[in-house]
């Protein structure tokens, strides 16, 4: 059974069609990111699976379960990272980390946890002191803190640093590989390359391309481009067989600052959503 299955999922505010039709399959431990423009309609579409929005229109499943009729036992089995912070300003770190570890049946050791996400330094300050992106790494915490089954991040890194962004995305392979089914919302392009099985790319409330980052919008079949530094600068050649070209290439001798490249993800995005 998939972890989650959404069909036909509309969402209108107002008159304005903020999810129009949406339709996507999320299998268990799998990584899934949803990528979009502002406004695409992401947030909307988790917060329908979070049972924290109502919809108008489609059927949807979580973890079995639809989640306009969720109970507490269903909501136990998620963990929730939502994009506005939590309020704890007036906790420790290790105060709110308890905390919400008391609401589950079997949570992670809450020290752990906080080591988890590199806030050991952090645990005594109280949580109104941290920076941005250290607020959001205790947002994680509380939203891995209860063993959930199903995460959901809402652009879990905006705010972090580089280093942060990579612990991050240490946690969540880590996360995974422990059979935890994630859906992640992110604007950053490399971090859906970097963590994602599959994408779903939503645009005006539809998903418009979907499908693993290396292969999706046909990216893996696209003409590799070829570039070297020749006598008179640098020289290009678009091809679908770049080990062909090479060959014939390199029959003259070394290649200077040769690369091959295929359209990055974030290049078939761009277009997808153009
Ligand atoms: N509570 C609301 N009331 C009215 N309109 C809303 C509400 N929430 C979202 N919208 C509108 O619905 C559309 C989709 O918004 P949503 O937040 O789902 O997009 P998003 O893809 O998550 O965007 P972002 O990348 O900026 O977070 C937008 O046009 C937004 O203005």
């Amino acid at each position: 059974m998939n972890a989650i299955r959404v069909r036909g999922l509309k969402k209108a505010y107002k008159g304005h069609q903020a999810v129009a039709g949406v339709d996507f399959d999320v299998a268990r431990g799998e990584v899934f990111a949803v990528l979009g423009p502002n406004g695409a309609g992401k947030t909307t579409t988790v917060e329908v699976l979070e049972a924290y929005r109502d919809r108008d229109a489609g059927e949807v499943s979580v973890l079995g379960t639809d989640p306009a009729r969720a109970d507490r036992v269903w909501r136990s089995r998620l963990g929730i990272v939502p994009q506005s912070a939590t309020d704890a300003a007036n906790l420790t770190v290790t105060e709110a980390v308890r905390h919400y570890a008391g609401y589950y049946a079997d949570p992670r050791d809450p020290d752990e946890v906080i080591d988890l996400v590199g806030l050991a330094e952090k645990a005594k300050s109280r949580a109104g002191t941290l920076s941005g992106g250290q607020r959001r790494r205790l947002d994680v915490a509380l939203g891995i803190i209860g063993r959930p089954e199903l995460v959901f991040l809402d652009e879990p890194t905006t705010g972090f640093d580089p280093e942060a962004r990579r612990r991050f995305w240490d946690l969540v392979r880590s996360l995974a590989a422990e059979g935890t089914t994630i859906l992640l919302t992110t604007h950053y392009l490399d971090e859906a390359e970097a963590l994602a099985d599959r994408v779903a790319v939503l645009a005006g409330g539809r998903v418009v391309a979907e499908g693993a980052p290396r292969t999706l919008g046909g990216r893996a079949h696209a003409d590799a481009t070829v570039r070297w530094l020749g006598e008179g600068g640098y020289r290009e050649i678009r091809t679908p067989e770049p080990t062909k070209v090479i060959a014939e290439l390199s029959r003259h001798g070394e290649l200077a600052e040769l690369v091959v490249t295929r359209p990055s993800l974030e290049d078939v995005y761009l277009e997808l959503i153009a």
